[in-house]
């Protein structure tokens, strides 16, 4: 049952007229995760008017589950939940051209243009000043931080960077992500930084402020406002600057080891910790191997070698029964060259605490090896080695031999004193990016994939 508040009484008529337009819109999107199946249903979740229509310009904050058939072999699914800011407008200025969903035919609205309201920095910057203003409306709560202020009136833009998620950045002082596919729970991009704030660790920005709904009692995080760190470069960027350059990145990749381990003490302090051995390292291990037998489904270049990948599992598996044991705590989860952010005055910050988007909320927040991470950390590395010509190994090679001695500096851990685990987690990883590419851009495959072909033989034991 949809929760709305609609003192102008347009919403039934404005879900009538997007119902057309979303389906061919929602899948053209970046962030839409059920490409390759049509969309068949919309249900609101929520819909809330923040502007009416009447204006000049209309605003609604909408939660719409999405229907989609099950993929082949897959579980029935209820849809996914997405979060859209629909701007109504009787025409749309040239600026607003890439935000179109689409011309409203019939009703109270016909004649009117919908939009991606987020590309119009106006209602943009209304989300910035309730949360500014700690305001409610309906199911909508906006909080924020009481000790951090925020100034009004900073100008919104939306970023245009390929995202899983959009973000728009004010003034060159806040970016406020706004998640697109939620689910109900506790969101780990805001857990894990507020955690790590109180713990001041200075490597992950602080969230500011924050969205929140509960509508029929679940629990939503909707967006997530952190202080942006202006100037700065991806590593993903550098990385590949350095490179098209033939420059050592060595020195970067060495100081991002010690970034991500100081960021892993600080979580093992502010978070619960367990130790896994025997008993409780297997469920992972089959997680590990049903993600790679669906994905050798999914992607049948897979398939042949499946049995090599699954010897990385069996021979941790093999470990445990020996009584090996390791600690696990909550880790990143996505951790890659692109969630890296330097700071012109130099110094590595990691964000986007997500977890990989298309695994289970309660999968993404389960305490892990850290290792996770640093495998991650690893495959990026080769990623940015391979995606430029001719491909660079050494480049790679060297740059993952520095991010674990920095790692090794600052945590006391060397990660490839256990190169078992290691192994394992760069399989899955690497399992992960071949279904990913498949799914979100086919031409990369052959990255993950020459990967996969060394993995498959390469035994470390
Ligand atoms: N605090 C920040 N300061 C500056 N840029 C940021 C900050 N947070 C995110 N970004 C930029 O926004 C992009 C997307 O953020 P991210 O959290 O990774 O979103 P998504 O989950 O949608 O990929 C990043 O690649 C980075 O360029
Ligand atoms: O940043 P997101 O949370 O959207 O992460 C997803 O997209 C990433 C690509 O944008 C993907 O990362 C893979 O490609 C990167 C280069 O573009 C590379 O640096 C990473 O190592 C590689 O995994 C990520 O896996 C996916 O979850």
């Amino acid at each position: 049952m949809a929760e709305t508040v609609t003192p102008s009484g347009t919403t039934g008529s404005l879900l009538a007229s997007l119902d057309p337009l979303l389906r061919t819109w929602l899948p053209r999107q970046r962030w839409f995760a059920g490409k390759g199946r049509p969309v068949t249903a919309f249900t609101p979740v929520t819909v809330t008017e923040l502007l009416p229509s009447g204006g000049r310009v209309g605003l609604y904050h909408l939660l719409l589950r999405v229907h989609q058939p099950s993929a082949p072999g897959g579980e029935p699914h209820p849809g996914d939940c997405y979060q859209l800011l629909v701007g109504v407008r009787r025409a749309l200025p040239p600026r607003l051209a890439p935000a179109l969903i689409g011309h409203v035919a019939k009703g109270p609205l016909a004649g009117c243009t919908v939009y991606d309201a987020l590309y119009d920095p106006r209602p943009a910057e209304l989300l910035l000043e309730a949360l500014r203003r700690r305001t409610r409306i309906g199911v909508l709560r906006f909080e924020r931080d009481a000790r951090q202020e925020i100034r009004p009136g900073l100008v919104a833009r939306l970023m245009t960077a390929e995202q899983s998620n959009s973000s728009v950045v004010y003034g060159d002082t806040f970016i406020l992500k706004v998640l697109r596919r939620v689910v109900p729970g506790v969101n780990p991009d805001l857990e894990l930084p507020l955690a790590l704030a109180r713990e001041g660790c200075p490597r992950v920005p602080a969230p500011t402020g924050w969205l929140r709904a509960e509508p029929g009692g679940e629990p939503y995080v909707l967006a997530v406002l952190q202080p942006y760190v202006s100037g700065a470069s991806d590593g993903w960027e550098l990385a590949l600057r350095e490179l098209a350059k033939g420059e050592d990145f060595t020195a970067e990749a060495h100081a991002l080891g010690r970034a991500t381990a100081e960021v892993h003490t600080a979580l093992a302090r502010a978070l619960p910790t367990v130790t896994l051995g025997r008993g409780q390292l297997e469920p992972l291990v089959d997680g590990m191997t049903e993600r790679l037998a669906a994905a050798a489904r999914a992607v049948p270049a897979l398939a042949p070698y499946e049995p090599g990948l699954r010897s990385a599992y069996t021979a941790l598996a093999a470990l445990a029964a020996e009584g090996r044991t390791w600690t696990a705590q909550r880790v990143h989860g996505d951790l890659h060259l692109g969630q890296c952010l330097r700071a012109p005055a130099g110094g590595w910050s990691l964000i986007d605490f997500e977890g990989e988007p298309a695994r289970p909320l309660a999968e993404r927040r389960m305490p892990q090896p850290a290792v996770r991470d640093v495998a991650g950390m690893l495959r990026s590395f080769d990623y940015a080695a391979r995606s430029v010509r001719p491909p660079d190994p050494g480049w790679a090679h060297a740059c993952r031999a520095a991010y674990c001695s920095g790692y090794a500096e600052a945590s006391g851990r060397d990660p490839r004193t256990d190169p078992v685990l290691l192994r394992a987690y760069e399989t899955d990883k690497a399992v992960y990016e071949v279904v990913y590419e498949a799914r979100h851009r086919p031409d990369w495959l052959p990255v993950p994939m020459s990967a996969i072909r060394r993995l498959a033989t390469s035994d470390p034991t």
